[in-house]
């Protein structure tokens, strides 16, 4: 069985008389490490799939399982722990506390996990080793989403779910906190899963997922994954 698994996942909401299905029917596989692009237009139900993946939202019918386990069928207690042990969420906008340091930040989000690393050397490892006493408003778009990220990897997770986490930045900038994040995900051994617009990105990954109202388009395997340095956007 593959290492994360969505079947025939369905979600739908309802904003006051109208029903929406934000996914309907999505069936995707993803291996251990792999490093998963899903693209699509505004609407087509990415952010939807990686809340469900997350444990932030629940499905309304269909199975949802990471490593062995069926999340989908999880209590609220099983879903709240698998949140904060499992899953290092990053954002479009970083959500730093803006009366905490870069440190304390970090610190924050490896006090409610089970099994943190060192926040100084996540720090360190994002570059940023040198700013551990800055507040956010001190520090450039690029470095405070280096420290989101710097945050989501201290709670050591086993998932690495990004959502436009370039989205606010200009393209140099975001090339490099790519660089940055699939880097370190890399070494930590994680799996990363990151929702965008941009198709540039997709060249870049291991898996493609094209989704369009709420369905699954097609998945592509990329054969040969370019390095990041060589994209162009
Ligand atoms: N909490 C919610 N309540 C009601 N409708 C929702 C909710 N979340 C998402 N939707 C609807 O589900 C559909 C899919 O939304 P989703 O945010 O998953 O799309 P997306 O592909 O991530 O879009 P974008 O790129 O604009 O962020 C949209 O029509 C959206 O309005």
């Amino acid at each position: 069985m593959a290492y994360i698994t969505f079947k025939e996942v369905s979600k739908n909401y309802t904003n006051g008389e109208v029903a929406v299905s934000a996914t309907q029917q999505v069936s995707f596989e993803i291996e251990k490490g792999e490093f998963v692009v899903i693209l699509g237009p505004s609407g087509a139900g990415k952010t939807t799939v990686l809340n469900l993946l997350g444990g932030m939202d629940t499905t309304s019918s269909g199975k949802i399982t990471v490593d062995n386990q069926e999340i989908s069928n999880f209590s609220k207690k099983k879903l709240t722990d698998y949140r904060r042990n499992d899953v290092g969420f990053v954002f479009q906008f970083y959500n730093l506390v803006p009366n905490l340091t870069a440190l304390e930040n970090i610190e924050l989000g490896a006090e409610i996990s089970n099994n943190p690393l060192s926040a100084t050397e996540m720090l360190n490892k994002v570059g940023l080793g040198e700013r551990l006493q800055s507040f956010p408003g001190q520090l450039s778009g690029g470095e405070q989403q280096r420290v989101a990220i710097a945050r989501a990897l201290t709670k050591n997770p086993r998932l690495l779910l990004c959502d436009e986490p370039t989205g606010a930045l200009d393209s140099k900038t975001g090339k490099n906190v790519m660089m940055v994040l699939k880097e370190v995900a890399n070494q930590l051994g994680h799996t990363l899963i990151m929702v965008t617009h941009n198709p540039e990105f997709a060249k870049s990954a291991d898996k493609v997922i094209h989704m369009q109202n709420g369905r699954i388009k097609k998945i592509d395997i990329v054969e040969n994954p370019l390095h990041l340095e060589a994209l162009e956007w």
